[in-house]
């Protein structure tokens, strides 16, 4: 069977400045494929190059075929940008937009499965939130039950519930053979969704793997994060048995399991070093991104931040 996906070689530049480095990678059909990099990695440029909306050097093909002549009933895209008719109600969107297919799914079903229905269907799309309005978006992207569907950062500006909803909504998809591409900076979404990651910096997908696989490369080890405002200096003065570093406001303890962080809370109690609260964690998908691209998040996660913390200091494992 041929591969839903395939990039060999694929090349674009604007000017001089190169979104895309020489990408290949093919994705099987059925599987779902997460695609992650920092801003300006060259993310939305191979959903363009894929999907045929951006010439490129190389070659790119979708179910077989160029990506400008694959029957456009097979595959549904959300543009990271889009903006459908603003004067519309989702219905008459919904409605528009099943019109182009010979065939195409029930518009009230689709919107249900987003989770407008009631009142926010019979609004004008520009009345609508911004969560909403990309749910709608969604729903544009599914009424045509692609084959394949694109999806550029479809979660932003949804609600965690929406979110939740949302994902819940694709498993079901790809479990029913959908094979889906995915770009998103939601590290908890790729790493729940994708059978297989592809990390993307400066236009070169660096790695591609399972989760799982790329966790235990490149995740390290489990750690403890302390939150204080304590000066780094202080914490030099802790002496823990660990190796430990900053990242944004916590202290991160490395290498530390969950049955030593009594000994932790005691070192930091009788050095005097207030902290705020301890969060233990095993290694996920977010430090893979943080090891691979020598970035920071801040705060939840959810959003990259440029920013690389300072190490404060190495301690010595005992
Ligand atoms: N139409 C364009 N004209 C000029 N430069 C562009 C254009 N589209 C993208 N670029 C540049 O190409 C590079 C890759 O952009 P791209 O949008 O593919 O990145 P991305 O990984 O999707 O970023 P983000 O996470 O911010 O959405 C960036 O440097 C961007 O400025």
């Amino acid at each position: 069977m041929t591969a839903a996906l395939v990039a060999d070689s694929v090349r674009k530049s604007y000017g001089d400045v190169t979104a895309l480095d020489g990408v290949s990678l093919s994705v099987d059909r059925g599987e779902v494929f997460g695609l992650v990099g920092p801003n300006g990695a060259g993310k939305t440029t191979l959903v363009r190059a894929l999907t045929g909306t951006t010439a490129v050097e190389g070659s790119a093909s979708v179910l077989g075929e160029d990506p400008t002549e694959v029957d456009p009933a097979r595959i549904g895209l959300l543009p990271q940008s889009f903006a459908p008719a603003s004067r519309l109600t989702p219905r008459e969107l919904l409605a528009q937009y099943a019109g182009r297919y010979d065939a195409a799914r029930d518009p009230d079903a689709v919107l249900a499965d987003v989770g407008i229905d009631g009142g926010a269907a019979e609004q004008w799309y520009e009345e609508l939130s911004g969560g909403q309005k990309r749910r709608v978006c969604v729903a544009i992207a599914l009424v045509n039950d692609p084959e394949v569907l694109f999806l550029d950062e479809p979660t932003t500006g949804i609600d965690p519930a929406g979110r939740r909803a949302l994902w819940e909504l694709l498993e079901d998809l790809a479990a029913g053979g959908t094979t889906v591409f995915l770009t998103s900076h939601s590290m908890a979404e790729v790493e729940r969704l994708s059978d297989r990651v592809g990390f993307l910096n400066a236009g070169r997908l660096v790695t591609v793997g399972a989760p799982r696989e790329l966790v235990a490369t490149h995740g390290g080890q489990s750690r403890l994060l302390v939150a204080t405002d304590a000066d780094p200096s202080a914490l030099a003065d802790v002496g823990l048995a660990y190796e430990t570093s900053t990242r944004g406001d916590d202290l991160v303890v490395e290498g530390i399991g969950p049955r030593d962080i009594g000994a932790v809370v005691d070192a930091l109690d009788e050095a005097g070093v207030e902290f705020g609260s301890l969060t233990w964690k095993q290694p996920d998908l977010e430090d893979v991104y943080l090891e691979l691209t020598g970035e920071a998040f801040a705060g939840g996660g959810s959003e990259v931040d440029s920013g690389t913390a300072p190490a404060t200091r190495g301690g010595d494992a005992r």
